[in-house]
């Protein structure tokens, strides 16, 4: 569990940020030149409130852009019974007067809960969660999961390792298998269809099938086909008998093998009630253009002819997206997909009407001016606040070497190292293997059994040092890793974030070293001023790392 910190500084958007999280350097300059800081604030630490953040104007803007666009759609304007979205006699969802609602009531969700009871999730789940060993809700689990229970489109924006995935799981499982809550008679309706009720896609197959054990781990042992998972590099036809056979409430997949399979006529996903795009960013990559763009139009849409344009087109769904780093671009596309979405941090809920480029989301992008604090302090949202990160100069041909005095330096026992082309990963791995170090290779080009192999190696113990590119960088899970070694230097800020976001995971203690050559330093300089993090030059010398001082 996140420890809450012990003071909070307001700044002026309203966002609150543990005073550990800020290094020195920021703290200097966001306290001298740009005045951001409105006070040192709310010592106790309190549930806060959207109201409490000085959001409620923003929601009244919004619930008016909400009207505006609800007159447009003609939608029948009566108070709702029930919290989720209605048929109306007319047989078409009755969204404006849920919308209405569910924004009054989130100014009363709980941000800092101080257990999963708390946050209006059903007995059963809370049972499971109790024996999956979850006791105490993340920051961001607790102001996501009530959130999506409204009925919100989310934009879930939180740092690595923060507990992202349960933050969207739980509100679906809430309402979709098993362990959702039961009817006002009290029985539990779940039965098994041919719809397909809520879609989770990832862009990696290891991160596909990380989310699908985390579902099974609620779901538990009898109940585990409940969840299907669609990644590439696994027999399709198999999956495709699977999905006949167990009529799964949820899959999850990559986005290559979903569309296949949704185009086959063998995914039935019109009324599907839940579409997360976990790694959202990454998603929304060129990469993925042509799948996803086919997932978007599919999931949760409605048959047939629809002349109240595309926001009803897909009212029955809700779109949940999740990344720790999330560019405007993602918010523009959120803004035109979902219907009127919240963008969801630990501890705050806003409009995403009122996030503007400049405004506090994770825009990692090289930045000046006035500007640039505000972006600082957004880009260190996507860093887990206990990582320390440094940097060490090596020639090209030394650099496999000062890795494995690192390694040895810091005592690291789980260590993922990140190289950018296969075959220098393989001789990397080839020289830590001959100096008696058990390491092991994870890339692409290496089948789907194979790399779950090493993967499960790598998280059992038995492999101390994974070099690999990538494809590991984002989502994977492995608590017990303890350094993260740049043996390549990170494409940008993004990449460096969500590399190093595989240590000091849930609050756990966790160091980032690059090791570059000496050209490359101004690179290293150049993600410090973009992270608004210290990476400052060391050594290894006499099995120590020590700091060298720069002038
Ligand atoms: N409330 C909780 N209590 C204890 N452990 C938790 C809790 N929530 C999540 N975890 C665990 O914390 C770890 C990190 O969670 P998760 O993978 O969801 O993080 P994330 O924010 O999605 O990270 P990333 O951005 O790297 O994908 C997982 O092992 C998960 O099981």
């Amino acid at each position: 569990m996140l420890a809450l910190p012990s003071t909070r500084l307001l700044l002026l958007f309203g966002e609150s940020l543990p005073s550990s999280r800020l290094p020195n350097v920021s703290r200097k300059v966001w306290g001298q030149t740009s005045g951001r800081f409105v006070s040192q604030v709310n010592p106790d630490n309190g549930p806060l409130t959207l109201s409490s953040l000085g959001f409620k104007s923003d929601f009244d803007k919004t619930n008016k852009i909400k009207a505006d666009k609800i007159e447009r759609l003609d939608v029948p304007n009566e108070e709702p019974k029930s919290k989720v979205r209605g048929v109306g006699s007319n047989g078409i969802k009755t969204v404006k007067a849920v919308r209405v609602k569910k924004s009054l009531e989130i100014e009363s969700a709980p941000f800092s809960a101080k257990s999963f009871s708390e946050l209006g999730l059903p007995p059963m789940l809370l049972e499971r969660l109790d024996t999956a060993g979850f006791t105490v809700p993340t920051d961001v689990q607790s102001a996501a999961v009530p959130t999506i229970l409204k009925g919100h489109d989310v934009v879930i924006q939180s740092y690595t390792g923060s507990g992202k995935t349960l933050a969207y799981l739980l509100p679906i499982l809430s309402e979709v298998g098993p362990l959702k809550k039961k009817s006002a008679n009290g029985e539990s309706e779940f039965e098994k269809k041919k719809e397909i009720d809520a879609v989770i896609v990832a862009p990696s197959r290891e991160l596909g099938m990380q989310i699908v054990r985390e579902v099974e781990k609620l779901l538990g042992p009898t109940d585990k086909k409940v969840v299907q998972q669609l990644v590439g590099g696994a027999n399709r036809s198999r999956q495709e008998e699977a999905l006949k056979k167990n009529k799964p409430a949820i899959v999850v997949g990559t986005p290559g093998r979903i569309a296949e399979i949704s185009a086959a006529g063998k995914l039935h996903t019109h009324s599907c009630r839940f579409l997360v795009l976990d790694e959202v960013d990454e998603l929304l990559s060129f990469n993925f253009q042509e799948d996803m763009h086919r997932i978007l139009e599919h999931v949760g849409r409605r048959t047939g002819s629809d002349p109240r344009g595309s926001i009803a087109k897909w009212a029955a769904r809700r779109t949940i997206m999740v990344s720790a780093t999330v560019p405007f671009s993602v918010i523009r596309a959120a803004r035109s997909w979902g219907s009127d979405p919240l963008l969801v941090q630990a501890k705050k809920v806003m409009p995403l009407e009122a996030v503007s480029p400049s405004g506090p989301v994770n825009i990692l992008k090289p930045t000046s001016g006035s500007d640039s604090s505000m972006r600082t302090q957004a880009a260190l949202q996507s860093l887990p606040p206990a990582l320390k990160h440094y940097h060490c100069v090596a020639k090209l041909q030394h650099k496999v070497d000062t890795l494995r005095r690192c390694v040895h330096a810091l005592d690291a026992k789980c260590v993922i190292a990140f190289m950018n082309h296969t075959k220098q990963l393989k001789d990397a791995v080839f020289k830590l293997e001959a100096r008696g170090m058990v390491a092991a290779e994870l890339h692409g080009d290496l089948g789907k059994l194979a790399r779950s192999t090493t993967l499960k190696k790598f998280k059992n113990g038995e492999v101390r040092v994974l070099v690999t590119n990538e494809l590991s960088a984002r989502g994977l899970d492995v608590a017990e890793c303890d350094l993260v070694v740049n043996l390549d230097l990170p494409t940008d800020s993004i990449h460096y974030a969500h590399r190093a976001g595989r240590t000091g995971r849930l609050g756990r203690k966790g160091t980032v070293v690059t090791i570059c050559e000496e050209p490359e330093v101004f690179v290293v300089k150049k993600l410090q001023k973009q992270l608004g993090i210290p990476i400052p030059a060391c050594e290894f010398t006499e099995g120590k790392l020590n700091v060298i001082k720069e002038d």
